[in-house]
């Protein structure tokens, strides 16, 4: 069994137990109270590269990355940072991540907020809506063609932009078929793990114009920024550089004017 397949087991697990407790039509209800979602491909779409910045404890690869006790300061000085989106991993036993996190986040910022979970089924979009969440993460990988399909339909349909993640150029074609209008390229392999940071390059030409192109793990800083930016990156997704910086504030600042420099208004972005 690959890693994904293992996580998505515990996932599995977890959303029975919180199934049992929470019903859909709760969920419903708590959707209908949330504030109404942002727009997510405003968001990430513009001049320059915008920059998505994730809180994250954990991870399969690394282990602890950082306690983060207080998950809304965090986000308050990503957005102070300058932030376009903020992403909550919200699942628990590989990322130390909970809907407890999303909700404090929710309560702290106004900036789009994506909701970075392994999603199975329509009862996860419907938490992320009742949970405040503006996007919520689709992996390619993690699901056959017909459940892809209908997850974006139903995420699109309550309001939620779905950012779809793939690895290769099979994957794009999939999520393209599927109706995305997000891609995020993942230059961490969920299977292996290894990051290789040449993904994004070697496949962006395959994500045709218009659909907003994410880059995804593996950011140090502004020079990898920059480098995904001249491939064509719309937006860039940071992690694990940013928890374990001592100055979250500045290193998001710093990301977001090098993604601002007028040189990098290159003509191959949507
Ligand atoms: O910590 P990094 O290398 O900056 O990466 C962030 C983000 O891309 C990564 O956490 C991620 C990308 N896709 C995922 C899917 C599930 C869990 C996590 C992820």
């Amino acid at each position: 069994m690959s890693v994904l397949d293992e996580i998505i087991v515990g996932v599995r697990e977890d959303l029975a137990e919180r199934q049992a407790r929470v019903s859909l039509d709760e969920l419903k209800e708590l959707a209908a109270k949330a504030p109404v979602a942002k727009d997510g491909v405003a968001a990430l779409r513009g001049d320059g590269v915008r920059v998505i910045c994730e809180v994250k404890r954990s991870s399969p690869s690394k282990g602890a990355l950082a306690a983060i006790a207080d998950p809304a300061g965090l986000a308050t000085d990503y957005a102070a940072g300058g932030a376009a989106a903020i992403s909550v991993l919200t699942e628990q036993r590989r990322f130390g991540g909970s809907l407890a996190d999303l909700d404090a986040v929710r309560a702290a910022v106004d900036t789009p907020i994506l909701r970075k979970d392994f999603i199975v089924t329509a009862y996860q979009l419907w938490e992320a809506r009742a949970h405040g969440a503006d996007l919520a993460l689709l992996i390619v990988a993690a699901l056959d063609q017909p459940a892809l399909v209908s997850l974006i339909e139903r995420a699109e349909s309550i309001g939620l932009t779905p950012l779809v993640e793939v690895h290769d150029e099979e994957e794009i074609a999939r999520a393209v078929d599927a109706g995305a209008r997000i891609i995020g390229v993942n230059a961490r392999n969920l299977k292996t793990l290894e990051v290789d940071r040449n993904t994004f390059g070697n496949v962006v030409d395959a994500i045709p114009a218009g659909i907003v192109k994410v880059a995804e793990s593996g950011v140090r800083g502004p020079h990898d920024l920059i480098t995904y930016a001249n491939q064509g990156a719309d937006a860039v997704l940071v992690g694990e550089s940013l928890v374990t910086g001592k100055d979250p504030k500045t290193a998001v600042a710093d990301l977001v004017a090098a993604g601002a420099h007028p040189a990098l208004r290159n003509p191959g972005r949507s």
